[in-house]
């Protein structure tokens, strides 16, 4: 019996044995494919491209946003519209492409897609919504949401643009200090719709006696879009302006936090092998895993009410169902075949994506347009002289069609656009047509690209919209009137609303009118009633999208300081 036991017990052990040699035979071999094998067939070894050590990456040129308008400028110069550039070092070669040709095929191709790794860094963030997911599942998602998008709803949801920028308003009004002359309303004495009595802020412990003041806009901002995106995403309110942030809005926050650190070894490691952060979580993981269990609690509450309350009233003459985007999707989720519907879940996951997609991007475009209204007094001047004619704020159709602030905003939106790059990854074989030929290394001229399934392509949202080839040998300069001569435009633009900045293809921004809409109403909003004046040297980091610090500041993160005084001349 011991013998067999033994037997038994050296058996194993041999099999063991094997399969571990089997493994580290199969480790050693994909390492050889993947550092040494693979790089050597590689077709973009054959295109120009800077060079570096083997090891070492081109990713901070690239992607840092104080250099990487010099490297785009310097690098197109010398090596043309589309080149290659090491990754995490010479074996992990990737195409950069300025090529309008390029561009349209790899966005619009469905042999390309976000590449694993951004899907798993967005599921584990926002859950499974659209923004996560490619294929079929992204079309069908994309099908049901888009009757939340469309003019119609936009129409809806302005009242909700207007309540919050004017409420925002107010409370700068407040903190630059009692003097007012502005002929507008002073706070309210009834709370907005949705925020009760007691969550009214205490105005009078933020006063101020001096008639300018100093805020950060990038904070006001952020609270102001949140709250819009409460609202108009599932009639929820945040809180957000009132200082009294509740807890799906903390929740929110801290979760962007976690998210906007760069990612280390162990970050990078676990996108790999997702196991290592059940088994040693660290606290950017836990905060996540908080966030999300309090933004799922919630929005569990919200749908179910949400589809009750449609379900049981569907059939009333009277009903009038609420227009937020939640309630839109539900209606459209419901008259879809019974089986393809989207799951509560999923639901709620759509709730997370509007929440990261939506928020946090348009408050950066605010932020980033009254920092340059502020450093060009007298595009500042001009905007608040075409405001002078606008009678009410309420008219969509008429805030919409204002010239001067629809060239300032594309021209904010192109000049910093919050996504600073995309990224994508072909799915098979593929050849790139191209408009502009490119010189091989061997010496050749070639007008496609070949790129092999699983290599890497990234789209310079930021590069394409400041390219001097596209708009000229100003496009460094913010200047909105290029928007005013349409000899000054380019001949053929790229992606929607005429900028790089919503990308384009199927997984362009769904929310791109909704955003534009959202800065109209801010910027005239606040620019009609308030003067903004430049405190600090300001650059730009990007973390997941493209923020503003305070030059030797950044320990303090994103912070937008600009000084602000009532335009009291102009009322
Ligand atoms: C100025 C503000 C905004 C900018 C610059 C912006 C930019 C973008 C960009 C560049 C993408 C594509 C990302 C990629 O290709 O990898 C995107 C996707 C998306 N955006 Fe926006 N966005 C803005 C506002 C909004 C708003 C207000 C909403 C919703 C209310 C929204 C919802 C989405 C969603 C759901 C996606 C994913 C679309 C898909 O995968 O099919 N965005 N956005």
């Amino acid at each position: 019996m011991a013998e067999l036991v033994l037997c038994f017990f050296a058996t194993t052990l041999k099999l063991l044995f094997a399969f571990l040699v089997a493994l580290a035979f199969k480790g050693a071999l994909w390492v050889l494919n993947l550092f040494i094998l693979a790089p050597l067939s590689d077709p973009l070894r054959r295109l120009p491209g800077p060079t570096a050590g083997y090891w070492e990456n081109h990713f901070w040129e690239l992607i840092d946003p104080n250099q990487s308008p010099k490297t785009h400028d310097v690098w197109t110069r010398r090596y043309g519209k589309t080149w290659r550039f090491h990754g995490f070092g010479a074996f992990d070669l990737r195409l950069v492409t300025f090529d309008s040709r390029a561009v349209d095929h790899v966005l619009n191709s469905p042999n390309y897609e976000k590449p694993w790794q951004t899907q798993r860094f967005l599921s584990r963030l926002i859950g499974q919504g659209v923004f996560a997911k490619e294929g079929q599942e992204h079309r069908w998602q994309r099908r049901i949401l888009a009757p939340a998008f469309n003019s119609a709803a936009l129409k809806e949801m302005y009242p909700i643009f207007v309540q919050k920028a004017e409420e925002l308003r107010d409370r700068w009004d407040n903190i630059i200090g009692p003097s007012s002359s502005i002929p507008y309303p002073t706070p309210p004495s009834t709370p907005p719709p949705g925020e009760r009595e007691s969550d009214t802020v205490d105005f009078s412990s933020t006063k101020n006696t001096s008639p300018e003041t100093i805020i950060d806009v990038c904070d006001w901002m952020n609270r102001a879009t949140l709250d819009v995106i409460g609202l108009a995403g599932f009639s929820y309110s945040f809180n957000s302006l009132t200082n009294k942030c509740e807890e799906v809005c903390s929740a929110y926050r801290e979760m962007l936090q976690a998210a906007e650190k760069p990612p280390g070894f162990k970050e990078l490691f676990a996108l790999w092998f997702p196991i290592i952060e059940d088994i040693l979580p660290d606290a950017a993981t836990r905060a996540i895993r908080h966030s999300r269990k309090v933004i799922n609690d919630a929005g569990h509450r919200i749908v179910t009410t949400k589809r009750e309350d449609i379900l049981a009233k569907t059939h009333q003459i009277d009903y009038a169902p609420e227009r937020d985007i939640l309630s839109l999707l539900i209606k459209s989720n419901m008259s879809e075949d019974y089986t393809r519907r989207m799951t509560d879940e999923e639901l709620m996951d759509q709730i997370s994506t509007l929440l990261f997609a939506g928020s946090d991007t348009t408050s950066l475009a605010i932020s980033w347009c009254l920092h340059h209204l502020s450093l060009n007094p007298r595009i500042q001047e001009r905007l608040k002289e075409e405001l002078q004619l606008l009678h009410s704020i309420e008219d969509m159709t008429l805030v919409d069609k204002l010239p001067y602030l629809n060239a300032v905003v594309q021209e904010t939106l192109r000049l910093c656009p919050p996504a600073h790059s995309t990224i994508r990854v072909a799915m098979e074989d593929d050849i790139i047509p191209l408009s502009y030929p490119i010189r091989l290394r061997g010496g050749a001229v070639t007008q496609e690209v070949h790129i092999r399934k699983g290599s890497y392509v990234h789209i310079p949202i930021e590069g394409l919209n400041m390219s001097k080839d596209i708009w000229g040998k100003d496009a460094l300069t913010f200047d909105p009137d290029r928007w005013m001569c349409p000899g000054r435009l380019p001949a053929r633009h790229l992606g929607l609303a005429d900028v790089m900045s919503f990308s384009q293809g199927p997984s362009s921004c769904i929310g791109w009118r909704f955003a534009i809409l959202e800065m109209k109403v801010f910027i005239s909003t606040v620019v009609r009633y308030f003067n903004f004046a430049p405190v600090a040297e300001i650059r730009r980091f990007n973390t997941v999208v493209t923020r503003p610090y305070v030059k030797d500041r950044l320990e303090n993160g994103a912070q937008l300081p600009i000084k602000i005084s009532r335009s009291h001349d102009r009322l």
